[in-house]
């Protein structure tokens, strides 16, 4: 029996079709999606189209679930149409909407007790403020709005009445208006940031059926993307997961549901009926590639340069924030590199300096999960800059513990082929697929990184528009 997962993701879709029993891979395709912080849904449609037929088409699964980018603000009209081109999770222009709602509930820990999180530009419910409050037209002919991959979903099954949409706790947990303590929609504050209430989907449960393909599969609840990750890549208690693609992120799997009234741990839920706090930043491998690009060379040769230069790179350090960021809230900062001397003004010294602010920001991101209460015995390392050999080996001298980084592989369209497979095959866990064999990476911490790093980060400028 066959089953496929889809990872619709900020760059790319990638569908992979495994056996269910076994999860071993049978066929995959991927595509690319356009640049840009909003983006037509139209396009992910199109690349997923492409992506599914670059894997054989889907005509021989039994089941399939979507998984994608979180927190895109997708908005329908009374007759399906997108309404708009969808504002993404890392479009900071709602920043003062996310202001304005902590405000007027009374702040981070009302937020917190309320839906596990608190307001920042990426969730959707300061999208939807942003609509209302800037494009009120837009906000009239809004009848229903639903998520990326919730969307998709829902073309999958043939796009039926706007009824028809469906999501899960997972994807649902980073809207803002719905509860992952209670699990149930806050419909009090959609009405407080939009004014009124839109149709939203309904959440299904783990194996909930949200449609079927043309052919006769199931279609599976999917998922937000990282949770979608943690299920592809079978994490354990005391794991914590590091994500390095478009978004970093770092977060586990945990019993109880998270509640920081800082907002800098996100209390997302998972795909199986536990929690998932989260903390996110706005910059990750693209400061990777935005590096090498500036020193004009590939990937493989701006790990071998950063690896060329010594622990601390000299003390020239990279404050990472070149799209804005979001943990720490700084929605309009930039980037800045600090500490340059002679010596530390070569290409290698400036690649180690990028590797080494990036996973700063992360390891800033792995203290706020601890002081939420979760262990980090090892991290597993995944996402696409896991597939630089600096990020792997300069990873447990940042983070002062372990890294294991599984083969590489597309771990949020295996998650979401994972869910299918559950869907097929019921009982009351997914099956337990074997991953492959995993690499090691231990060395001693360097505490100097992180000392130099945090005294950089507090001096940084904002942008000028
Ligand atoms: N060898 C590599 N070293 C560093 N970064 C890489 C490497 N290979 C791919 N990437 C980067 O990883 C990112 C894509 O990762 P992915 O996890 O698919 O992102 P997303 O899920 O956000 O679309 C791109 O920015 C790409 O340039
Ligand atoms: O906003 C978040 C999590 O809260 C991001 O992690 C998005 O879900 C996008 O993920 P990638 O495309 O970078 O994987």
């Amino acid at each position: 029996m066959l089953v496929a997962g889809v990872d619709s993701s900020t760059q790319s879709c990638k569908v992979v079709v495994r056996e269910a029993e076994t999860g071993a891979l049978v066929r995959e395709g991927r595509a690319t999606h356009p640049d840009g912080t909003e983006v037509d849904p139209a396009a992910w449609w199109g690349a997923l189209s492409e992506a599914i037929s670059a894997a054989g088409g889907l005509a021989d699964v039994s089941a399939a679930s979507v998984a994608g980018q979180q927190h895109g603000m997708v908005c329908l009209d009374e007759g399906g149409e997108v309404v708009r081109p969808a504002l993404l999770w890392n479009d900071t222009r709602s920043a003062g909407a996310a202001a304005e709602l902590i405000q007027e509930l009374g702040g981070g820990q009302a937020w917190a007790d309320a839906v596990g999180l608190v307001p920042v530009a990426s969730f959707t419910i300061t999208k939807l403020r942003w609509l209302a409050s800037n494009e009120p037209a837009n906000a009239d002919r809004t009848a229903a709005v639903c998520l990326p991959h919730d969307w998709l979903t829902w073309k999958l099954a043939g796009a039926g009445s706007l009824d028809a949409l469906r999501t899960d706790r997972s994807d649902a947990s980073g809207t803002g208006y719905w509860s992952t303590p209670t699990g149930e929609y806050r419909p009090d504050l959609l009405r407080l940031a939009f004014g009124r209430e839109p149709l939203v989907p309904e959440v299904l449960g783990p194996t909930g059926i949200a449609g079927h393909l043309p052919e006769g599969a199931s279609l599976g609840p999917g998922a937000g993307d990282n949770a979608a990750a943690a299920l592809g890549a079978g994490a354990l208690p005391g794991d914590v997961l590091v994500s390095i693609g478009t978004s970093g992120t770092a977060f586990s799997v945990a019993e109880t549901p998270a509640a920081d009234p800082s907002g800098t741990v996100a209390g997302f839920a998972d795909t199986t009926g536990r929690f998932l706090p989260l903390v996110a930043t706005l910059n990750a491998a693209r400061v990777l590639d935005a590096v090498a690009a500036l020193l004009g060379v590939d990937h493989a040769e701006l790990s071998r340069l950063a690896l060329s230069a010594p622990p601390g790179a000299g003390g020239l350090s990279l404050v990472p924030y070149l799209e804005g960021e979001r943990t720490p809230n700084r929605p309009n900062s930039t980037g800045a590199l600090h500490g340059l001397t002679l010596a530390t003004s070569t290409p290698a010294y400036l690649a180690r300096a990028a590797v080494e602010g990036m996973l700063c920001a992360l390891a800033d991101g792995l203290d706020a999960l601890v002081a939420q209460g979760a262990e980090v015995n090892r991290v597993i390392l995944v996402g696409g800059g896991a597939r630089s050999e600096a990020v792997r080996r300069i990873a447990p001298e940042v983070f002062g513990a372990p890294v294991v980084v599984p083969p590489p592989g597309e771990y949020v369209a295996d998650g979401a082929a994972r869910q299918a497979a559950w869907v097929a095959l019921g009982g009351d866990a997914p099956p337990p697929w074997s991953g492959g064999l995993v690499e090691e990476y231990e060395a001693k911490g360097v505490p100097a990184i992180r000392e130099r790093y945090a005294e950089a980060r507090e001096h940084v400028i904002d942008r000028t528009a």
